[in-house]
């Protein structure tokens, strides 16, 4: 699939453009894990682009040390040897206090400057700038403090990794004093959801067929499930995840964003101001189901047990995970969950009535990974079929990228008994890492692919309710053993 980013004139804001990305927090996991070869992906499909890297961060790093990450990252992003070679010697790294105002200034520069090797003659002095915090939240408004300071390149971008904000307030505080950096378009929140192949296809497909785009409303669907559960346990992650849990960290930066697309109107183009403003007015409308959080939602943690997966090639394995409480830097007392679920209700005349049922969990033995609309049975079903008539249902893959239509149709060696059948269809592999698909957009200063500052603090709102009930322990906290599926009273839609 070819990057979503229009092609717009050379010299517009919104064009694929020269760009130089200065990564704050390079020294990271997510740099090497995520960034680099996310740019990798964007390199394999497009080797010409002009993408210089500049990693910043507190330690002093020997020569060559990050230009070899950036070799191997972009390799195993899938860029061909050429692209590799071109954009690794135009890349460095520069120990950077990015809460600091001068030193800050010093990495502007040094990112505006031409590219070591460069005549400066050829240099154009008209790249993209591109900021991206791979850092906490708290660390990024101490860093977009000390920018208020600094002379800030004429098109600066800034690019901003989940969470964003810690809350309601927090979010709201730092929109503000972004503001008072630069406009809100040059803005980016980043969700790689939004760049995953299947989320993209939502779009084509609501708003291309009109078999779909008729029966989406309330009218017809009758219930949404949208879930993300992984076998994955903490994975060394403990520092971030024992802070976050499972409804900061999937559920309020990732799903809620993908219910946006499922929920919000037609925009008239997919532009990104109409598909933000869209994204936004469904998110304005959502409230929890019922009203009220002790209702509507569920957490649980995992308790020791053993996960299997299968790799790839299909080949199973086993591993044992120990409980969430005893894995390395956890806090016991933080109460912190790894299963989340939530349900809400987009309240609008296309889905009051609806509810949207959004689940995410680590360690659990089955991976369902997907969007699940779930359509009403017919008004009325003939006479003489021998029901009953199972659920129809429209099921998209998140990863690995499929879809499927459930649909009743007779049962073999009986005309009128009912069945199940299953069309199904394995969508074709996306060229693009999700991170890849994000960057590019970003990189063209194009914001489609990112989150509006509105609709962060929106997906804040909502599941601050939630998280005000569990603090006051108003939920109970369940506990599912690490390699079972989600409890079956928390009602998945498939089991
Ligand atoms: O499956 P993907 O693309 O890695 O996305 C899921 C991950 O998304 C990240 O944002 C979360 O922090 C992780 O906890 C989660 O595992």
């Amino acid at each position: 699939m070819s990057s979503v980013t229009p092609p717009t004139a050379a010299d517009e804001p919104g064009s694929n453009r020269a760009a130089t990305l200065v990564v704050l927090g390079a020294s990271g996991d997510l740099t090497r894990r995520l960034l680099l070869p996310g740019i990798g992906s964007l390199l394999a499909q497009e080797p010409d682009r002009e993408v210089r890297v500049i990693g910043a961060d507190r330690d002093e790093r020997p020569d060559g040390d990050f230009d070899a990450e950036v070799r191997a990252a972009l390799t195993e992003g899938g860029a061909g040897d050429e692209a590799v070679e071109r954009v690794a010697a135009a890349s460095s790294y520069l120990r950077t206090d990015a809460t600091d105002s001068a030193s800050l200034q010093r990495l502007l520069e040094a990112a505006a400057a031409p590219a070591p090797g460069t005549d400066a003659a050829e240099h154009d002095g008209e790249r993209r700038v591109v900021l991206y915090f791979a850092l906490p939240p708290a660390v990024t408004a101490k860093v977009c403090s000390a920018l208020l300071d600094v002379d800030l390149p004429a098109e600066l971008h800034l690019a901003m990794e989940k969470p964003f904000g810690e809350d309601e307030a927090g979010a709201r505080a730092l929109n503000a004093l972004v503001a008072r950096l630069v406009p809100e378009d040059q803005v980016h929140r980043v969700d790689h959801f939004l760049g995953m192949s299947t989320v993209l296809d939502i779009i084509a497909l609501r708003f291309a067929n009109r078999m779909f785009q008729a029966v989406w409303t309330g009218e017809h669907v009758e219930s949404i499930e949208i879930a993300y559960d992984e076998a994955l346990a903490l994975e060394g992650r403990a520092g971030y995840y024992d802070h976050a849990g499972a409804l900061r960290d999937m559920i309020q930066s990732h799903l809620l964003q993908v219910m946006a697309l499922v929920t919000m109107e037609p925009p008239a183009s997919i532009t990104d101001r109409d598909l933000r403003d869209a994204k936004a007015a469904a998110l304005r409308a959502t409230r929890l189901w019922g009203g009220d959080a002790t209702t509507a939602s569920r957490r649980a943690r995992y308790t020791a047990g053993t996960i299997e997966t299968a790799d790839a090639s299909g080949e199973r394995s086993e591993r044992s995970v120990p409980s969430y409480v005893d894995e390395d830097g956890v806090d016991p007392a933080r109460g912190t969950e790894t299963l989340a679920q939530v349900t809400l209700e987009v309240a609008n005349s296309r889905w009051a009535g609806v509810p949207i049922t959004l689940r995410s969990g680590k360690a659990l033995g089955v991976t369902q990974k997907h969007v699940v609309l779930t359509f009403a049975d017919v008004r009325h079903l003939p006479s003489g079929l021998t029901g009953p008539d199972p659920k129809d249902r429209l099921v998209i893959g998140l990863n690995p990228d499929t879809m499927e239509l459930r649909v009743t149709t007779n049962a073999s060696h009986d005309p009128l008994g009912l069945a199940q059948s299953v069309m199904r269809a394995d969508m074709r592999q996306a060229s693009l890492r999700p991170y890849g698909e994000v960057l590019g957009g970003i990189l063209d200063g194009n914001g489609m692919l990112t989150v509006r500052g509105d609709a962060a603090e929106e997906c804040w709102r909502i599941c601050d309710e939630v998280l005000a009930a569990w603090a006051a322990d108003e939920v109970p906290m369940e506990e599912y053993p690490a390699g079972s599926d989600v409890p079956e009273a928390w009602g998945a839609a498939l089991r």
